[in-house]
């Protein structure tokens, strides 16, 4: 192929206004209902009062971790929780689906997909008549708080059922079917809503409950398709779920390292099928074995027309005469486990629909709780349902880009950086009118999944502006002896979805290989810029480089730190690369080590984690496994506490609950060793419950990285090479150097890192303040506000404090870092 039919293959993105999002009304009447940020909530405090909680829709996984934190800060709290069964259907058909809840009616469900207390689309709901059975049924069981789990379409329906609610009790008294006790007693509703649905495509909400579990069921479908298309040099066609919305397929097109997507939200050209079938070939001329397509079972063009996955298989297939397939995902996609994200979210979303709930009064406004930037929100439910409305007509109205921004921040920036990487391509005649840098990138440290997708994703890039990347093997270690290869544009083909190190990663950070040492090498392979991927030793080794650029010149250049360590210990950084593989790994030895329990009953289980001193993996794993107890070194425990525990197991050995789970992490304490704590359990719960430790060790290095950690791995490499290129390309232009440029800069020295869901670039020397170097932890940990919850919903007393942010001056702020749209200079960089 020549290099004219290469360009080509080019498929110019119109140019994109680069617009702010309006934040969705969301967070705006964030403080009507008088719940306050920080606040402590006591137990009983709302002793007496009565909800009921329901799932409808489709189900979703994460529904069940849902309702179990429900019903157990609502008894925390006090109140009567109803399980209302068989959602809006349940409510018609009558009181026999409402099921007063125990502690125990929602044990062992944390992880289970599904919805144990049953989901239905009701037809009957939809009419006026079905939703007045429904009002008398709650009326006269006394339940006129309710929290709604479902979609848009169960959230659209809640918020008619308040609009109407007066009038609906109007007529019920007026045709006597209440009394005017069950009347007085019932007249305002309120309602609190919770977006359970793998589509996510309810607006305010960067995620919905269960679509990050269907993304795993997506991927982990996708990588076995992979395997067998490889051998027979297959093209798949693979459809996907969520309905008119293409999240699910996006983001799965992202993780899959997809050829090309269809989604919705952004119908391709008229003529895709030239462009579809010339990427498929151009990629198999670039030595691709398989292709994968992945559609959107909503998909359109341009004029509305269903994209079906049978017709893209007859273009490529007969165009291309590519063997062709095509799978249909269907319903696998709604099951299996949970992940350990949608357990979270459950469980901290489940929380607070409770107090916003309880805090309610007569005239409260419906809210549905959601997560915006990693912080749990109010959205004014009845702007969310108008706002999801919107997209549905912006799409029938073939206004493609009002549909996408109305989406939201997080689909818009998926989607931009899918566009980015399906269009890039290695930039074969390098022309020297630009300069084309020699990059470098190692990892150091211990294996975290996801590492492998930041390199290819740097690689990548690099390649298609004509830079060259070599990879330095073993990290400083091998750097100084030498192992440096070229990165090509094919060597990175398929890493997003393998675990591990591929590079070769050490814990030797570059004071213990010697600073003379590795200037030279860095000068032997003229490197102008390095990335290091890897735990705190990364940040620690940018940070040495850093502070030695006075002695040694060959560290004047950008150097880039990407975290990446199951520990979640790198400052700078919500999030590390690996720790969500970590946390599902360890939730998924939890799930099985907690059935054992089952079998050999009046057992407790004490399971060690990694994480040095910091206790993200033990506290996570704690409230997503639905652990008793989780020990970490941040929130000192002594032996009366550990005792209490004790206390606490053998009472709940008398129930029919037979099991304990205790989570420890590694550096919990010097003394208080998981040894320790297995024998004096053991001796002192003698004759109610025996106790075992399993530590269970590299396996949490391990595993094929999940969907977030390959996203947020594509992301961090592609944010890396932008900044670096953007910090030599100013450096170079101010200094008109021609030799590395010599920078002194402290912002050249930078923490790749996301708080509130927004990619920053943090200075490693203003980070030092915010260092605890000797623990290796960062000073503030965001995940510690969640503490509580793992007490609460292990039956301890704990004080809960709200997470929703009720500040106006913090809500104002937050909203502004949201939707600032960081680095104009990256976008237009290519
Ligand atoms: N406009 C509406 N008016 C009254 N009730 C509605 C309305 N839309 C939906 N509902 C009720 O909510 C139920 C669930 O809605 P729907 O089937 O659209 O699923 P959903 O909640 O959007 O979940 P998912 O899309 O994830 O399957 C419907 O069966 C119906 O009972
Ligand atoms: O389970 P059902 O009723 O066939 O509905 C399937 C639809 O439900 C969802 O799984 C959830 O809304 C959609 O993605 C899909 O279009
Ligand atoms: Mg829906």
């Amino acid at each position: 192929m020549s290099q004219k039919e290469t360009n080509n293959l080019k498929t110019e993105e119109p140019k994109r206004e680069r617009t702010t999002s309006a934040p969705c009304g969301r967070l705006k009447s964030h403080n009507v209902n008088g719940v306050q940020e920080g606040k402590p909530v006591a137990k009983d405090q709302f002793s007496g009062r009565t909800l009921g909680v329901f799932t409808s829709g489709g189900d979703s996984q994460g529904m069940n971790a849902t309702v179990r934190a429900i019903v157990r800060m609502g008894i925390y709290l006090g109140c009567k929780v109803y399980l209302i069964h068989e959602g809006y259907q349940g409510m018609i058909d009558g009181e026999q689906n409402f099921k007063l809840a125990t502690w125990t009616s929602v044990s062992g469900i944390v992880g289970l997909g599904g919805t144990v207390i049953g989901s239905a689309r009701s037809s009957e709901f939809r009419e006026r008549s079905g939703r007045l059975r429904a009002a008398k049924n709650l009326a006269k069981a006394g339940i006129n708080s309710l929290v709604c789990i479902g979609g848009d379409g169960t959230l659209t329906g809640a918020d008619l059922f308040k609009k109407e609610w007066k009038s609906l009790l109007d007529e019920l008294l007026e045709k006597n079917e209440l009394t005017n006790e069950e009347f007085e007693n019932n007249k305002f509703l309120n309602i609190v809503g919770i977006v359970g649905s793998i589509d996510n495509d309810f607006c305010g909400t960067d995620m919905t409950v269960g679509t990050n579990s269907a993304l795993h069921r997506i991927i982990e479908a996708i990588d076995a398709i992979v395997t067998t298309a490889f051998s027979h040099q297959r093209c798949f066609v693979m459809e996907v779920m969520g309905r008119h919305c293409g999240y699910l397929a996006l983001a799965a097109g992202l993780a899959s390292e997809a050829d090309w997507i269809f989604i919705p939200e952004h119908p391709p050209e008229p003529n895709w099928e030239d462009h579809l079938c010339k990427r498929l070939q151009y990629h198999r001329i670039a030595g691709h074995r398989l292709n994968i397509v992945i559609v959107a079972e909503g998909a359109c063009d341009l004029e509305g027309n269903p994209i079906t996955s049978e017709y893209v298989k007859k273009v490529i297939s007969t165009r291309l005469k590519i063997d062709t397939r095509v799978t249909i995902l269907g319903h696998v996609q709604r099951g299996g486990a949970t992940s350990a994200y949608d357990r979270v979210l459950g469980a901290r979303l489940g929380s607070e629909a409770v107090l916003a709930l309880m805090m309610s009064h007569d005239e409260s406004p419906p809210f549905v709780i959601g997560i915006s930037g990693n912080q749990p929100c109010y959205i004014p439910l009845v702007e969310a349902v108008e706002r999801t409305k919107n997209v549905a007509k912006a799409m029938a109205n073939f206004e493609f880009r009002k549909a996408i921004e109305l989406r939201g921040a997080s689909f818009e920036r998926n989607l931009e950086t899918y566009i980015k990487m399906s269009k890039l391509q290695p930039k074969l005649l390098v022309d020297d009118s630009s300069r084309h840098y020699t990059l470098a990138v190692m990892n150091i440290g211990a294996p975290a999944a996801g590492v492998n997708s930041v390199i290819r994703s740097f690689v990548r890039q690099a390649a298609s502006i004509g830079c060259t990347v070599l990879a330095i093997q073993d990290g400083f270690e091998g750097l100084a002896a030498g192992l440096v290869k070229e990165l090509e544009w094919k060597s990175v083909y398929g890493w997003t979805g393998i675990g591990g190190s591929l590079l070769g990663c050490q814990r030797i950070d570059a004071k213990k290989i010697g600073f003379g040492n590795i200037a030279a090498k860095l000068k032997k392979y003229n490197i102008e810029g390095l990335l290091i991927v890897g735990g705190f030793e990364a940040f620690s080794s940018v940070l040495q480089l850093s502070e030695q650029r006075e002695n040694f010149r060959e560290f004047c250049i950008p150097l880039l730190c990407v975290p990446a360590t199951i520990s979640n210990n790198v400052p700078g950084s919500d999030f590390s690369i690996g720790c969500d593989t970590a946390l599902n790994e360890i939730v998924t030895i939890c799930d099985k080590i907690k059935q054992s329990a089952l079998g050999s009953k009046r057992r407790v289980f004490l399971v060690e984690t990694m994480g040095g001193y910091c206790g993200y993996l033990a506290s996570v794993v704690g409230l997503a496994s639905g652990a008793d107890q989780s020990y970490i070194f941040e929130e000192p425990f002594t032996i009366n506490d550990i005792i209490e525990d004790v206390r606490h197991l053998k009472e709940k050995m008398k129930s029919e609950l037979k099991r304990g789970l205790l989570i420890r992490n590694e550096m919990a304490n010097k003394h208080y060793t998981s040894d320790f704590m297995q024998n004096l359990m053991s001796e002192e719960g003698k004759g109610v419950f025996s106790a075992r430790a399993n530590i269970i060790g590299h396996m949490q290095q391990g595993g094929v990285p999940t969907p977030f950690d390959r996203n947020l791995g594509i992301k961090f490499g592609n944010k890396a090479l932008v900044k670096m290129i953007e910090l030599l390309n100013k450096t170079a232009r101010e200094n008109k150097l021609t030799e590395p440029p010599y920078m002194l800069n402290k912002d050249s020295s930078l923490v790749v890192g996301i708080r509130r869901s927004q990619i920053q670039f943090t200075s490693v020397f203003d980070l030092v303040e915010q260092t605890d170097f000797e623990h290796r932890l960062p000073k503030h940990q965001w995940w510690l506000n969640m503490r509580p919850l793992i007490r609460i919903l292990g039956k301890h007393e704990a004080v809960y404090k709200s997470e929703v942010m009720t500040k106006d001056e913090d809500v104002e702020e937050f909203i502004e870092d949201r939707d600032e749209k960081e680095d104009e200079d990256a976008a237009t960089l290519y």
